[in-house]
């Protein structure tokens, strides 16, 4: 059976590419750069006061308390043309004022006395107090954002001052999730002997939105060969993922692999040594990947996590190792002999502001209570992994 690194490595080598598309920045929250987005015109776009105050020449100011005639007020506004402070003379202005020519200075309103048409400066300040400089941001034309960023409300704030209206932007990718299994009910619909709540259309429904990727449609489909072939070859011709729970184990009613080749998939894995989750499948079928995620809830979480998240990164465009983290593992581990466990924790920060794990009971494959409160999802090498434990990797359940 092969582990979690070649079954990471397999689909790397496998994914279908999204291609990238133009956008109205208003509209990229959540979405990922195809390429570096730039600044329009300069940052700031003018020289202007960062105060209000007093626009002077600053060699009219160098000898306090001096008195200076107001000579024009400037609004943080829109200007016909832009002043010039005649020397001798001081500017009113407020923050963000586009500064006259020649001046060279402002003095905050606190350090002055105002009367009528003139202004007194109480306090020298150096030349250049309180300016902000066309450009001491960013050049035009220079990069705010990389591509594989993701927009943030931070940085749609960011390229809005930057006067870049549209971006470039990876095709969000179209996702078909089928939920396999006749003991499944779907929506609170009621339950018949020897049925159970549909629990993983709802995790990876809302895994999907929370990583800003939600799916297209998810179906619920009957374990009978024919509606399952159906339902994948449908998904098929409109999905760059398709991700199925239920159906990929040896029972006599688990069709995923062997539907997917009839229809003309070409495996890449089944099974990997890990718990949960281990009887996962994954093929290729023309330009889409198929994710036989087990039906165990705690198995599908953990195949999201791992391998669904690294797909959809690296489909993006972006680093999944930047996903992965370390903490200081709990005095005493479980440890599978020739398994990675998933263990779900609780991540924090203990005194000295380094992260220690904390198990939880509950990590069979069926159980979800925990996740009530965990926050990581942690990776334990088998004792045949020459791996050192006193540190563990881990990844964020809530990024
Ligand atoms: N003889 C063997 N039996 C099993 C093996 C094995 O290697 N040999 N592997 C076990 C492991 S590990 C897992 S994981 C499961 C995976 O099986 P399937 O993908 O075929 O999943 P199902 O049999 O359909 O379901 C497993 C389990 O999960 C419940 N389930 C399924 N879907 C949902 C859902 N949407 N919401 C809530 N619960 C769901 C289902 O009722 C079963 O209890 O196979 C083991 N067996
Ligand atoms: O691989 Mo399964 O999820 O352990 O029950």
């Amino acid at each position: 059976m092969i582990g979690v690194d070649e079954a990471l490595s397999r689909i790397a080598g496998a994914l279908p590419e999204l291609p990238a598309e133009t956008i109205a920045t208003r509209d990229a929250l959540g979405r990922v750069l195809a390429a570096k987005a730039r600044t329009a015109h300069p940052l700031p776009l003018f020289d202007q006061s960062a105060v209000d105050g007093y626009a002077v020449r600053h060699a009219d100011v160098q000898r306090v308390p001096v008195t200076l005639p107001l000579s024009t007020t400037v609004a943080a506004s829109a200007q016909a043309a832009r002043a010039r402070l005649a020397p001798g003379t001081a500017a009113r202005i407020f923050t963000g004022g586009l500064l006259p020519l020649d001046a060279d200075t402002v003095v905050r309103q606190e350090l002055t006395r105002r009367k009528a048409d003139a202004v007194t400066i109480l306090k020298a300040v150096a030349p250049g107090t309180d300016l902000r400089r066309q450009g001491e941001e960013l050049a035009k034309g220079s990069v705010v954002a990389a591509a594989g960023a993701r927009v943030t409300p931070g940085l749609l704030a960011a390229l809005a001052l930057a006067g870049a209206h549209q971006v470039q932007v990876r095709r969000q990718p179209r996702i078909a999730v089928l939920i396999s299994g006749d003991e499944v009910v779907p929506h609170g619909a009621p339950l018949k002997l020897g049925q159970v709540p549909d629990a993983n259309g709802p995790l990876i429904g809302a895994q999907l939105a929370q990583w800003g990727v939600p799916p297209s449609s998810i179906d619920y489909v009957a374990d009978r060969e024919d509606a399952v072939r159906t339902a994948l070859a449908s998904a098929f011709e409109r999905a760059d993922l398709v991700l199925s729970s239920g159906g990929v184990s040896v029972g006599d009613f688990d069709f995923i692999p062997s539907v997917a080749e009839k229809l003309g998939a070409e495996r890449l894995l089944w099974k990997v040594a890990q718990k949960p989750g281990m009887p996962l499948y994954v093929a290729r079928r023309g330009a889409s990947l198929l994710f036989g995620l087990p039906g165990n809830p705690a198995s599908v979480l953990v195949n999201l996590q791992v391998y669904v998240r690294d797909a959809l990164e690296r489909m993006l465009g972006r680093d999944p190792r930047a996903r992965w983290r370390h903490a200081i593992a709990p005095a005493r581990l479980h440890r599978e002999q020739e398994k990675t466990f998933w263990l779900r924790a609780i991540v924090s920060a203990d005194a000295q502001g380094q992260l220690r794990l904390e198990t939880l009971s509950g990590q069979a494959s069926h159980m979800l209570g925990n996740l009530a409160r965990a926050n990581a999802l942690v990776r334990v090498p088998g004792m045949n992994e020459a791996e050192r434990v006193d540190t563990l990797r881990w990844l964020s359940l809530y990024d």
